[in-house]
């Protein structure tokens, strides 16, 4: 488990990090959210012992990293893709990380065909597109068959099929037991991959919860309402008695009013009632990219005032088109199990022990940490990924 308490870190004047605590679990993929620059990667740097805090503390299974007995094999990172010396082909990059973290040669070709890298292997990693460097960290991260992984920003550069690899590996990996904390500033890509989430904006911590509250927590029905332009007093007319039968109104840019809390029947006599004629009435639905950027965007707000504390007060329930309690909305979906092997096994192949189905649902975040299972002991070479990866085969 990686256990933060009140995290801080300050470059100067700036504070990229501010008392941050949270806990990421084994045996779930926790996804670390927040925008540019708002403090995820100078975390994991600390968490790491790459960055030391200026306040507070991290630590991986009860220990500061630096402290950590065999560190190599208890944690794999992924950092900086572009972090390797291009002179070397992967394989010499993967050997001598090997060789300096004690693991076994063998190790190395067991997870460049995890990866898929495999066919390349020896070809100079200069020469390698943004998604064969990312899966060049990846089997990095890999190398010492941790429990404890980190992946800053996984999915940059690759494909959408590469995209879909790295959400099964992450699951396939915390489906094994392992903690595994992922950063993206994608709210879809981790609704997708993540079970729980740390939602951070300006290094604050904006939200700790499963994907599953923060989806019913953060979606919500609304209706958008436009009256005419000519008829600015219209507008107000309604927006007034909207308000005043219990709805939640919020201008929108264009001129159109965002509606909650009364169904569409409801606006329509109100409207009548207030003698306002309706240029648009329909329903619609606040996705979880909107809660998420609202979400984080709130925090800037609070930071550009004179008021510090009220920066780090969490949104106010109700904040926003959504309102607690809502059902989740349609195109979006709690994490499954793994929809399919996109990589099955071919004939004289052994079974790649990350690209397979899923042999169980992801364990809830708060579930007991589970053994890992049984070390891959691929009798010969993995799957063959490269040849399915559209980009990274060329
Ligand atoms: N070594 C440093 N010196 C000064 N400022 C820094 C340093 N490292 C990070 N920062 C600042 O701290 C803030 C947080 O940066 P960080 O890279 O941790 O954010 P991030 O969430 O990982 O962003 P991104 O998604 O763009 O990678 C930024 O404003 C950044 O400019």
């Amino acid at each position: 488990m990686i256990e933060a308490v009140g995290l801080t870190k300050r470059y100067g004047a700036k504070t990229a990090v501010h008392n941050l605590s949270f806990q990421v679990r084994p045996g779930a993929v926790t996804g670390f959210l927040g925008p540019n620059g708002s403090g995820k990667s100078t975390t994991m740097r600390m968490i790491l012992g790459l960055d030391q805090p200026t306040a507070g503390h991290v630590t991986i299974d009860g220990h500061p990293f630096r402290n950590l007995p065999n560190a190599p094999r208890k944690v794999g990172a992924l950092l900086d893709a572009k972090a390797v010396h291009g002179g070397r082909s992967a394989r010499m990059h993967l050997l001598s990380l090997a060789q300096l973290g004690g693991i076994p040669a063998r190790r190395v070709d067991e997870v460049l065909g995890v990866v898929g890298l495999q066919d390349v292997a020896r070809r100079r990693s200069k020469g390698f597109s943004l998604g064969m460097g990312q899966r060049l960290g990846i089997a990095a991260a890999l190398l010492g068959d941790p429990q404890v992984l980190l992946f800053d920003e996984p999915v940059n550069g690759l494909d959408p099929e590469g995209i879909l690899w790295v959400r099964n590996l992450m699951k396939q990996l915390a489906a094994e037991g392992r903690t595994v904390f992922v950063s993206s500033h994608l709210m879809s890509e981790m609704a997708l991959t993540a079970d729980h989430l740390i939602v951070i904006g300006r290094g604050q911590l904006m939200a700790d919860m499963s994907v599953k509250d923060f989806i019913s927590a953060n979606s919500a029905d609304f209706a958008r309402v436009r009256t005419p332009e000519t008829e600015p007093e219209s507008r107000e007319k309604l927006t007034a008695a909207l308000v005043e039968a219990g709805g939640q109104v919020l201008a929108e840019p264009d001129g159109g009013l965002r509606v909650t809390g009364l169904p569409l029947p409801r606006i329509s006599d109100l409207a009548h009632g207030a003698d306002v004629r309706l240029w648009e009435l329909s329903p619609h639905q606040a996705s979880l990219e909107e809660a998420y950027m609202r979400m984080t965007q709130g925090a800037v707000d609070y930071r550009s005032t004179a008021d510090q504390v009220a920066a780090l007060a969490p949104p106010p329930p109700g904040h926003g088109y959504g309102h607690p309690g809502a059902g989740a909305p349609q195109g979006w979906a709690p994490p499954q199990g793994n929809p399919g092997n996109p990589y099955p096994v071919l004939p004289g192949e052994q079974p790649n022990p990350y690209a397979q189905p899923q042999a169980a649902a992801p364990r809830p975040p708060q579930a007991a940490p589970q053994p890992p299972a049984a070390a891959p002991a691929p009798a010969s070479a993995p799957a063959d990924l490269t040849k399915r990866d559209s980009e990274d085969a060329r």
